[in-house]
């Protein structure tokens, strides 16, 4: 659904549940309950999914008096908690563009302070909880849901530090690993993520996508094992994408003074996919010796 279609979305009256997965590696269950006036502030029956349950996502409007939704979160959390200590909390604030940045801050800061405060009267010190600041107007909540899956992903390490060294031999200024249906990246480099950034990596996908879908059909698939895509930006950057398999990609931008050696990134970057292929087959951590990284340049 664009931003746009969901101008027409009609309230909630009751709970909704609809039960999607994201791309090959993640399955999750949404609760859609019905706005403040209506809501139950009794935690959502979790009790069949508590045991498995690796994340909870708790989306709060940032437009509203959040004091009912946080009834509602704190009850959930104890519940969780009681149940399964592992569980993370991902606390998305939604709904942020339009507000001024320290506005943002402020809401952030208060519903942190409020919900750790009402915990510590439950005796609830140690429980996962993290907040993010969205919107569907921008990439924020693509980058959100990359957090959180990152934050499930038992390979990120191994796949964090695979980028890194990717990075460093080929002289890349930023690398993505990216699920193309959805843009969650699962791992990148050490570089801290710009947004302005993450959004070329995302048009970027949009544009790989919206070619390929002109050209494919089902018999007929147009994009192979040595498909990649590279587009060169007038602001002297290099954006350079090649697929792993159908559902994940390699992204890498490129600034263009440091001289770009593509036989050297298309070798190591072939390396990569054979490693990143090995880790999400076997669905284990493969020791990098058997990873074949060795072969980089
Ligand atoms: N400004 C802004 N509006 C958003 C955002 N996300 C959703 N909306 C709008 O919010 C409205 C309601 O969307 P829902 O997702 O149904 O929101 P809800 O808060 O669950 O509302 P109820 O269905 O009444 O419970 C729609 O018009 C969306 O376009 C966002 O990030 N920013």
């Amino acid at each position: 659904m664009t931003a746009g279609e969901t101008l027409k979305l009609p309230e909630t009256q009751i709970l909704q549940i609809h039960d999607l997965s994201c791309g090959h590696h993640v399955r999750f269950q949404v609760r859609d309950p019905p706005g403040p006036n209506h809501t139950t502030l009794h935690p959502l029956e979790f009790d069949k999914y508590s045991n498995d349950c690796n994340a909870l996502i708790f989306v709060i409007d940032a437009h509203d008096d959040f004091k009912e939704a946080l009834v509602l979160l704190t009850n959930t959390i104890r519940y969780m908690y009681e149940r399964n200590r592992q569980t993370r909390f991902e606390v998305l604030i939604h709904k942020v563009d339009g507000l001024q940045e320290n506005k943002k801050m402020d809401i952030r800061r208060e519903l942190q302070q409020n919900l750790t405060d009402i915990l510590i009267e439950y005796s609830i010190e140690n429980a996962l909880i993290n907040f993010y600041l969205t919107s569907i107007y921008d990439h924020s909540i693509h980058e959100a849901f990359s957090k959180v899956i990152q934050n499930q992903t038992k390979q990120l390490r191994a796949l964090e530090n695979m980028l890194q060294m990717i990075c460093t031999s080929t002289q890349l200024d930023k690398i993505f690993l990216c699920d193309i249906n959805n843009k969650i990246f699962l791992a990148t480099d050490n570089k801290p993520v710009e947004p302005q950034i993450y959004e070329l990596c995302c048009d970027l996908i949009d544009v790989y996508v919206d070619i390929a879908s002109i050209y494919e059909s089902n018999d007929n698939p147009v994009l192979d094992s040595m498909s990649f895509c590279t587009i060169e930006l007038s602001i002297g950057v290099v954006l350079y994408l090649k697929d792993i398999n159908e559902v994940l990609a390699l992204i890498c931008l490129v600034r263009k003074e440091s001289a770009i050696k593509e036989g050297l990134i298309e070798h190591n970057l072939q390396c990569l996919k054979n490693a990143v292929e090995k880790l999400f087959v076997h669905d284990r951590l493969t020791p990098m010796d058997d990873m074949n990284l060795h072969n980089i340049e």
